[in-house]
């Protein structure tokens, strides 16, 4: 682990269950290699860094090998926005850059990996992917309905697959695998690339041909959920196209469909040969799945908490023996360049914890409180004084506040995980009447867009996971028999699946489904003529600008001619406030 982690101590409850395929499975990492180092639970849970992965993921593969079956290591994708490490370069290097590109995810022996949309909001992260990252993979890297057009000689103007279109490749123990990596359709991705919908990719001749010879079973590794959500932004399932495509012409082939982007753990059973799950986020999960094909003997699934505690019982390895010199290269060089970067740096001590999931706002623990309510005001008073003479009202999108500040050191790493992104800070002059309407505008939007998306879903079949009969309270009785007050505070998770998978037993830590995205600072008492500066990021500019000229026509607002309000920027708001408040 990284210098200061606080170590975890709980520990798995059972042995994982082998078959004759196993997988282990990461999603939506989001840059967090240095796995959670604070000491408030449940970060503990999650102290494990890519170095001690790294270990354990050679010490599985050769388990696998011992027994003589297979273990492939996937990831769904969105590497990158989320931590120091892949937003706090000091020298403007593309995104993720060091994280992805050069240093360490390529320390990793994935077999397969999946784009996510956070690696496409630049054009700039898409070329670096595809210059340097996608090279070392081998073909192994896969987007599928993923595009990046090229604009230097000799490609000036090619449109050419991110990664590799698939893969077909077979097992140490003799499986043949066919291997897509697809993304869900995403439209706010850079100009420069593309995202075919996948309705689309599913007619390509060269889908068709690439599925038609039957492998022994197909790896779906991609970033869409394995189950509807109820947000908007991550209610994008389109597996049951995929899904369907295959079935439509091999009806028992076992197809491994590896989900991401909305954070959880998941999974569902679409038939007896087709299972679909999803390992969560920020490197707080790793997944794994085995099944038995020679004997068709049903599935067995574990959402393993990141610690040196479930590395070392699932390797049967004591700590002394566990760590690889290759992990522990890993884990230094990890720290070396977080020193690098001065990511440890403090910017004042936060005097209490905030969360983004637990609480919603406006409750006094939510950080979408502190932000909306002290943060996002204060700073803009301070960035802006020339304007102090007018009322403000702040508009965000919280889905760019990705994480929880805990009580104590806000460094600039917290700084990252918190809101990573560098937006500039537009605003416009209008009347109350206006500015008081738009956040509902821009959510009736938002809300729309989705319903015209979901019109025609189609849904992705479920079946109850038949292996396990019990219920889960039986299981998770027959798994964890000490008194409860020795549980630590972490995941319960509900998925479609039967029995208990959290492969440590928790206390539930809880949380919400999001809902509305526009939220604001606290709105002013004015009246309807009183004017005011809207205030807004400049990655919502355009629905923005689409609402106000809806609620202000004549106006003409466009995003070339929107003045800036302040020279902060988005991802330096809370370094600018904890500098402030919390000195
Ligand atoms: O520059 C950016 C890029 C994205 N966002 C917000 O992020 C979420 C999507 O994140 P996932 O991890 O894929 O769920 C979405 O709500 C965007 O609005 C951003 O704010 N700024």
């Amino acid at each position: 682990s990284q210098p200061g982690a606080t170590q975890s101590n709980a520990w798995p409850a059972r042995p994982l269950v082998w078959g004759d395929i196993n997988f282990l499975f990461t999603t939506d990492t989001h840059g967090w290699l240095m796995g959670h180092t604070k000491s408030r639970p449940p970060e503990p849970n999650y102290s494990a860094d890519f170095g001690d992965f790294l270990s354990f993921v050679t010490h599985m593969k050769e388990i696998a090998q011992e027994k003589g079956v297979d273990l492939l290591l996937v990831d769904s994708g969105d590497l990158h926005d989320g931590t120091g490490l892949t937003d706090g370069s000091p020298t403007g290097q593309p995104n993720a850059h060091e994280a992805c590109s050069n240093k360490f995810i390529t320390r990793l022996p994935y077999d397969v990996l999946a784009t996510g949309n956070h690696e496409l909001y630049k054009y700039s992260s898409a070329l670096d992917t595809r210059q340097n990252f996608v090279p070392h993979w081998n073909g192994r890297y896969l987007t599928s309905n993923v595009n990046v057009t090229l604009y230097q000689q000799p490609d000036m103007g090619i449109s050419a697959p991110l990664g590799a279109r698939y893969r077909k490749f077979t097992t140490l123990q003799g499986k043949h695998v066919t291997a897509f990596g697809v993304l869900f359709h995403f439209t706010w991705n850079a100009p420069g690339t593309i995202v075919q919908s996948v309705e689309d990719l599913v007619e390509q001749v060269w889908f068709r041909e690439a599925i038609a010879d039957p492998p022994d079973l197909f790896l779906l590794a991609g970033h869409m959920p394995v189950h509807l959500e109820e947000d908007p932004d991550v209610n994008v399932n389109d597996w049951p196209i995929v899904y369907y495509a295959i079935r439509q012409v091999h009806p028992t082939t076992p197809i491994f469909i590896f989900g991401g982007h909305s954070h959880k753990r998941n999974c569902t059973v679409m038939d007896e040969h087709a299972i679909a799950v999803q390992g969560g986020r920020y490197m707080e999960t790793v997944g794994w799945l085995s099944a038995n094909l020679t004997e068709d003997g049903g599935y067995s699934r574990r959402y393993l908490d990141t610690n040196r505690n479930t590395y070392q019982y699932h390797t049967r390895l004591r700590e002394e023996s566990f760590d690889t010199a290759a992990g522990l290269k890993l884990t230094n060089d990890i720290a070396e360049l977080a020193n690098k970067w001065n990511l440890h740096d403090v910017f004042g001590y936060a005097p209490q914890d905030w969360y983004l999931d637990r609480v919603d706002y406006p409750d006094k623990q939510s950080i979408m409180t502190l932000f909306l309510d002290e943060v996002l005001p204060t700073v803009m008073r301070l960035g802006a004084p020339e304007r102090s003479h007018i009322p403000l009202l702040a508009i965000f999108n919280r889905g760019s506040i990705r994480y929880d500040i805990y009580h104590g050191a806000f460094t600039r790493n917290d700084q990252y995980t918190v809101l990573p992104f560098k937006n500039d800070f537009f605003y416009a002059t209008v009347p109350w009447a206006v500015g008081k309407r738009v956040v509902d505008g821009a959510n009736k939007k938002r809300e729309d867009e989705a319903q015209l998306r979901n019109a025609r879903r189609i849904m992705m079949p479920s079946l109850r996971h038949t292996q396990g009969q019990e219920s889960d309270a039986v299981v998770m009785q027959k798994v964890f028999s000490g008194p409860e007050e020795q549980l630590t505070l972490g995941y319960v998770t509900q998925d479609l699946c039967d029995g208990y998978a959290d492969d440590t037993i928790h206390l539930d830590i809880g949380g919400m489904d999001r809902a509305d995205d526009y939220m604001s600072s606290p709105p002013p008492e004015l009246d309807d003529d009183d004017l005011i500066d809207v205030i807004f990021p400049s990655f919502v500019a355009q629905p923005i600008v689409d609402v106000l000229n809806k609620l202000f026509p004549g106006q003409n607002y466009s995003i070339p001619t929107l003045p800036i309000y302040c020279g902060i920027q988005s991802d330096q708001v809370f370094e600018v406030y904890a500098r402030h408040m919390w000195n």
